[in-house]
């Protein structure tokens, strides 16, 4: 795929060959996962899929099809009702919160206000599932302003986070993930409150980290351009994971979202593209 030059300050942090040192591209297994806050009614149906160490996956799905639930299961919040998540091998279960904490970083859907912390001090709780002392290292600082600068935050690290628009805010979560150098992350709907140029920004620099990538995104555009695979949802059951070109077809489409679609080629990605109706026209 083709890809944007970054601008240069990110591009500077990018080259930092320190940044992402402690990354450690773990693998996913889900097996006969099902969760349900209700005892008889199941919410996720079992599902089986297999992410790989590295890999970028996006999951899509209509409203209330189970995407957040699932990354909620992914992240150890939701404790499956049956089957089991491994990580790299062993069951997330049976790891601690901050074993998990130090593999596994999430940035989840609209994050409230933090009773006055700054930007920095925002992005500086990143460090916290791997640090044991309040002392910053210079490593330290400088882990938290490479994030900051390549989600094009750093002009803000004295704001208050309260004091941001939400597309601000959203990235300072974003930044805040990345300070964690993690394994694997897991991004709830990224993607609001973004406007279009960030929405490319952030997709192209979560494609480009050295870690496991899963994100839930209502754009399928952004999806087919940067996934590796995709994850297709419809009522708390696993309809496909496949590739892109393999899971946005018109009948899936209309059969998922209960839309009509005209589906090309992205001039640049190579990958499908979307036009979107709600009835066929009559001839
Ligand atoms: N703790 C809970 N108690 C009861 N119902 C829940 C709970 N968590 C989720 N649900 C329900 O499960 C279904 C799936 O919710 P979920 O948030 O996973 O959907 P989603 O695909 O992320 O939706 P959206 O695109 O709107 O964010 C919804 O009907 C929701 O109301």
């Amino acid at each position: 795929m083709a890809k944007n030059d970054p601008i240069p300050s990110k591009k500077q942090a990018h080259d930092n060959a320190a940044y992402f040192s402690h990354c450690q591209p773990a693998s996913l297994q889900l097996e006969n996962v099902a969760w349900s806050p209700y005892r008889n009614k199941p919410l996720l149906e079992p599902v089986n899929i297999h992410i790989k160490a590295g890999e970028f996956i996006a999951v899509v799905g209509p409203n209330g099809s189970g995407k957040t639930s699932l990354l909620r299961c992914l992240y150890r919040v939701n404790k499956p009702s049956s089957g089991t998540i491994s990580l790299d091998g062993k069951d997330i279960w049976s790891l601690s919160p901050r074993q998990c904490a130090q593999r596994i970083a999430t940035v989840l859907q609209d994050t409230g206000a933090e009773f006055g912390l700054s930007v920095f001090e925002m992005a500086e709780i990143g460090l916290t599932p791997m640090s044991t002392s309040w002392k910053r290292s210079s490593d330290d600082i400088q882990r938290i302003e490479n994030a900051l600068t390549l989600l094009d935050v750093n002009t803000l690290s004295n704001r208050t986070f309260d004091s941001l628009s939400g597309g601000e805010r959203q990235r300072v979560m974003i930044a805040r993930a990345l300070v964690q150098c993690p394994d694997v992350l897991i991004l709830d709907e990224p993607t609001n409150h973004l406007d279009i140029r960030h929405q490319l920004d952030v997709l192209e620099l979560l494609a480009s980290l050295p870690c496991t990538v899963i994100v839930s995104l209502h754009d399928l555009s952004l999806a087919s351009a940067y996934a590796d695979r995709v994850l297709v949802m419809k009522a708390g059951k696993t309809q496909d994971f496949a590739p892109p070109n393999q899971v946005f077809n018109q009948q899936q489409i209309k059969h998922v979202f209960d839309v009509e679609t005209v589906i090309d080629e992205h001039p640049i990605t190579q990958r499908p593209r979307f036009s979107f109706y709600l009835h066929k026209q009559q001839d």
